[in-house]
């Protein structure tokens, strides 16, 4: 059916709303028409909706009954590109249209006039009476660094009623304003000069530059500190010098103000962010400027890859291999596979970067598919660290502690020649497990098939599946013996313990996600410690990735082992690449750097390959693993998992669903399970998975559709599809 792009008045049109339909459904033009594309209000129902005007309606229904679009909001309509690129998505991660939808019109009041409002944000005098509640709403502006708050929004975050914001604005400590709605975003200026570029920067530059234009994808391998991010910044200058958009992508926790300056120093001006941090109305002014050509650069998470850009000419996606791109709720998506499905249909040039790809753009380069460009040094005169394993098995560990000597001589030693160290422990909390000495009992959460993990920080239990906490008890749960329960194994709380024990006068600095209240408290802390604000450093994943701390030179990894068990297909991979990673952070000034491993197994031979540097070699043998059992990316997989309040009928449907598996063997692909998941239970909900073997070639997604075409739920049971999962939970 051919879409005419312009609808006259009456003329029945398909809208397709974010509501759980299923499909478009007809309406009649408003008065005066509409695009192909608009955003629409339409009635549902008693309700109104936001709606997109999808194409020529269906005239199924009958013409006299049918309503009419209320009104067409002031926006941009949404391009051809965007709307196949949702069909595309929607079809390949067997997600409803509508839930996919959903995803490109998160930015509240899209419809609502533009004109002025009012604004509430940080005045200069402080309240004569504070009260917790008052703190709260100074905290929330605080952290958000002079932003304006409608009264609602501001109310909402510091959990206070309007009445405590107002009374905050009478004693003058908090600012009541008239602000144009929706302020331009400032230009940036591609031709300024960037940093004079190392020959080997200046060749990738360029080869990216000459692959603009159109579609491309491109890997940007480059070790750590090589300077990744000084080229690509050259491709975005390029996009932006002829007129088009550009899109970086980068893990949501690394969205650093230290980028954000790196970008302004290039161009002159802070581009458009768009993350969970952003609040509601600067959400709503960056929707709009995409659709309109009037921001050009985005600098956001994953989602950002669903705003309505105009004229999109670039996506980098930074850190390509990190798990968080992967969303693992709601629409199961992996944002760098769609970010390269996005950019074939808007002509546009991807650049995926990482000093540890992921196997599959790796796979994806050596294949020819994507370009590679290799930067093979770092920038400057620093070097690589010196990597190195402590074997655990030949140092003297005290009980309750987990740094060996040789870590705590390398310690001292940095302490006293001023530089910094960093240990790294990927465990969240105080102690993985609670356990009775008693009866032997474990603590585990209530919900979930999961041990309580303690955090002494906050004094409580928490759950690391569902969130839930308790305090933490004074008797045993089972056997009711007082004064028992222990803590066994070390998080990064008690790891900190350790080193004030050790090094009581270091200055200490723990980066871990949940001691930190906002994103901005957790992004001066790092600006503090690149400033030398810090001796010791201990960190989980956060810290892997791309800061530049000048003054680090050794970095410790406490249990090297401990992303190598389990069963998961990734694990080497994954060990691999945040091993590497962390290891980057030292030596990136002028002194040299060293790892050290503390390991019980140096010869293992992902601890080999990881110490020997040699990465090609890692690769090419990890891809033949790989082919030789056919698992991606050399072949493909989907997830099914079944989940509900009771075990027995999930169990019934997988074993129907796995007996009735002729869709599935006619493309020549296989079911395994029904089993219980590894976490059998989360949030009060069981839960049951199969997994969907293929071969790399197979139609998967339309042999699934039909396995699973007529499959009826009991109440409260659902089913999740999981294409290419990198989680096995
Ligand atoms: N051509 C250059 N001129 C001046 N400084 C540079 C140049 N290239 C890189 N640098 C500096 O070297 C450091 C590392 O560069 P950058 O952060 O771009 O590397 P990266 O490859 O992205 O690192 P990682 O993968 O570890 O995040 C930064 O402080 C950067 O400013
Ligand atoms: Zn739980």
């Amino acid at each position: 059916m051919s879409d005419p792009g312009w609808f006259e008045e009456g003329a029945r049109v398909a809208v397709l709303t974010a509501e759980p339909i299923g499909k478009p459904l007809d309406y009649r033009a408003p008065e005066g028409g509409c695009f192909s594309g608009a955003f629409v209000e339409v009635p549902l129902g008693p309700r109104k909706v936001l709606g997109v005007v999808w194409g020529r309606g269906a005239g199924d229904f009958d013409m006299a009954k049918l309503r009419s679009v209320i009104r067409v909001f002031d926006v941009a309509p949404m391009r051809e590109e965007l709307r196949d690129f949702l069909l595309r998505m929607a079809d390949y991660t067997m997600t409803a249209l509508p839930q996919v939808l959903r995803l490109a019109t998160r930015a509240p009041g899209l419809g609502d006039p533009p004109g002025l409002r009012r604004i509430y944000r940080l005045g200069g005098d402080a309240p004569a009476r504070m009260t917790d509640a008052r703190t709260r709403v100074l905290e929330v502006l605080r952290d958000h660094g002079g932003a304006g708050f409608h009264l609602g929004e501001l109310a909402h975050l510091a959990e206070v009623t309007p009445q405590v914001v107002k009374g905050l604005v009478k004693t003058g400590a908090v600012i009541e304003a008239e602000v144009p709605r929706d302020l331009p975003f400032p230009r940036l200026d591609p031709n300024l000069p960037g940093k004079a570029l190392s020959q080997a920067q200046a060749q990738a530059a360029d080869a990216l530059r000459a692959g603009a234009g159109g579609y491309s994808t491109t890997l940007l391998k480059g070790v750590t500190g090589s300077g990744k991010t000084e080229v690509y910044l050259e491709a975005v200058a390029h996009c932006l010098a002829q007129g088009r958009q550009a899109l970086v992508l980068l893990p949501e926790i690394a969205l650093s103000s230290e980028f954000l300056a790196r970008v302004e120093a290039r161009f002159g001006a802070l581009p458009g962010e768009w993350h969970s941090g952003v609040t509601q109305s600067e959400r709503r002014r960056l929707w709009k400027a995409c659709g309109s050509g009037d921001v050009q650069l985005v600098v956001g998470a994953r989602s950002a890859l669903f705003l309505p850009f105009r004229d999109l000419g670039l996506i980098v996606v930074d850190e390509e291999h990190d798990g968080s791109y992967k969303q693992e709720e709601g629409v199961l998506y992996n944002a760098r596979d769609m970010a390269v499905l996005r950019a074939s249909l808007a002509s546009a040039q991807v650049v995926l970067a990482s000093a540890t790809p992921s196997l599959e753009s790796w796979v994806n380069a050596s294949a020819g598919k994507y370009a590679r460009l290799d930067l093979g040094a770092r920038f400057g005169t620093a070097e690589m660290p010196d990597m190195g394993a402590i074997d655990m098995r030949e140092e003297a560990l005290e009980a309750g502690s987990w740094i060996g000597p040789t870590l705590v001589s390398e310690v001292t030693r940095r302490i006293a020649e001023g530089q910094q160290s960093m240990l790294f422990l990927n465990r969240r909390g105080y102690a993985p497990v609670t356990i009775c000495r008693a009866c032997g009992h474990q603590i585990a959460c209530d919900h979930c098939d999961a041990r309580m993990v303690e955090h002494r920080f906050l004094k409580r239990l928490v759950c690391h599946q569902c969130g839930e906490t308790k305090p933490i008890p004074t008797k045993c749960p089972s056997c009711e013996v007082e004064g028992k329960l222990a803590p066994v194994g070390p998080g990064v709380e008690r790891l900190a313990e350790e080193v004030t024990r050790r090094f009581p006068d270091a200055r200490l600095s723990v980066l871990s996600s949940d001691l930190f209240g906002s994103a901005r408290a957790l992004k001066e802390t790092i600006v503090e410690i690149a400033n030398g604000g810090a001796d010791i450093i201990i960190g989980t994943q956060i810290v892997a990735k791309g800061h530049n701390f000048p003054k680090l030179t050794l970095v410790g990894v406490i249990d090297a082992d401990l992303g190598l068990q389990g069963s998961d297909l990734r694990a080497a991979e994954k060990t691999f690449q945040l091993m590497r990673q962390v290891a980057g952070r030292a030596g990136r000034a002028e002194d040299k750097g060293v790892a050290l491993l503390q390991t019980f197994q140096p010869e293992h031979p992902v601890i080999r390959a990881i110490l020997g540097g040699d990465e090609e070699a890692f690769w090419a043998q990890e891809a033949a693993a790989r082919q030789a059992q056919g698992v991606p990316p050399y072949g493909r997989m989907a997830g099914i998992i079944l989940s509900g309040p009771d075990l027995q009928p999930l169990f019934d449907i997988g074993s129907q669903l796995a007996r009735n598996d002729g869709a599935l063997r006619r493309v020549g692909a296989q079911v395994f399970g029904p089993a219980p998941a590894p976490i059998a239970r989360v949030r009060g909900r069981h839960r049951v998975r199969m997994l969907i073997k293929a071969d790399k070639g197979a139609p998967l997604q339309a042999a699934l559709k039909g396995w699973l075409k007529g499959l009826r739920l009991p109440n409260n049971a659902r089913i999740a599809v999981d294409i290419d999962p990198q989680s096995f939970f």
